[in-house]
């Protein structure tokens, strides 16, 4: 059987996260998972999400898609380098450069590598992917709550 995704490995008290919180009622629910050396989130937008044209993704949820899976990416990265259970990161530090349009109604791939983890901190690049074209970028520095340390 395949590992549950990170987020759903959360502790309880630290799973309410809009984005990705599994106890969040209205959450998104983001679920990320390990490929390979890479990491990979998929998501459908719901129209309701759309951005400034019909049809096309808002800013804001493309930054919360990199946001959420940098975090459970580098929450995962650290768990597997100490052989430990999945602890809570909180973002320090967020950047997305958006390089073409991103669509609504269509399954959206987010992939995260991991760049350096240093202590508490883990940074990890992101890239979001439609249909094969790279609609955005972004790298965040992510911190591990001290008391989970
Ligand atoms: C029920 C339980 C509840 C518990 C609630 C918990 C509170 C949850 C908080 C709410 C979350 C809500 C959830 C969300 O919504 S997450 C999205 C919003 N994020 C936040 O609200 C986080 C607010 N910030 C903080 O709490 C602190 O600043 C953190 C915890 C991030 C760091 O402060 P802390 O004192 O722990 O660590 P440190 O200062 O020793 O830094 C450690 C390393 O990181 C490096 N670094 C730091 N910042 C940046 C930066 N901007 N750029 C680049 N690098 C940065 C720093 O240089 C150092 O690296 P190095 O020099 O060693 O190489």
């Amino acid at each position: 059987m395949s590992e549950p995704a990170f987020q759903d490995q959360y502790p309880d008290d630290y799973a309410h996260c809009y984005g990705c919180g599994r106890l969040h009622a209205e959450g998104h629910h983001l679920k990320s998972y390990w490929d390979g050396e890479e990491t990979v989130c998929r998501y459908t937008p719901d129209p309701k999400y759309t951005g400034g044209f019909p049809g096309f993704l808002y800013g804001g949820m493309i930054a919360s898609l990199i946001d959420c899976h940098g975090a459970g990416t580098a929450a995962a990265a650290k768990a597997r380098q100490d052989g430990k259970p999945i602890s809570r990161f909180v973002t320090a530090s967020l950047k997305v450069d958006y390089l073409a349009p991103t669509p609504i109604n269509t399954e959206l791939e987010i992939r995260g590598k991991v760049v350096e983890i240093k202590g508490r901190k883990v940074i990890v690049d992101l890239v979001v992917f439609a249909a094969g074209t790279t609609c955005a970028t972004g790298t965040v520095v992510m911190v591990q709550l001290k008391e989970q340390n």
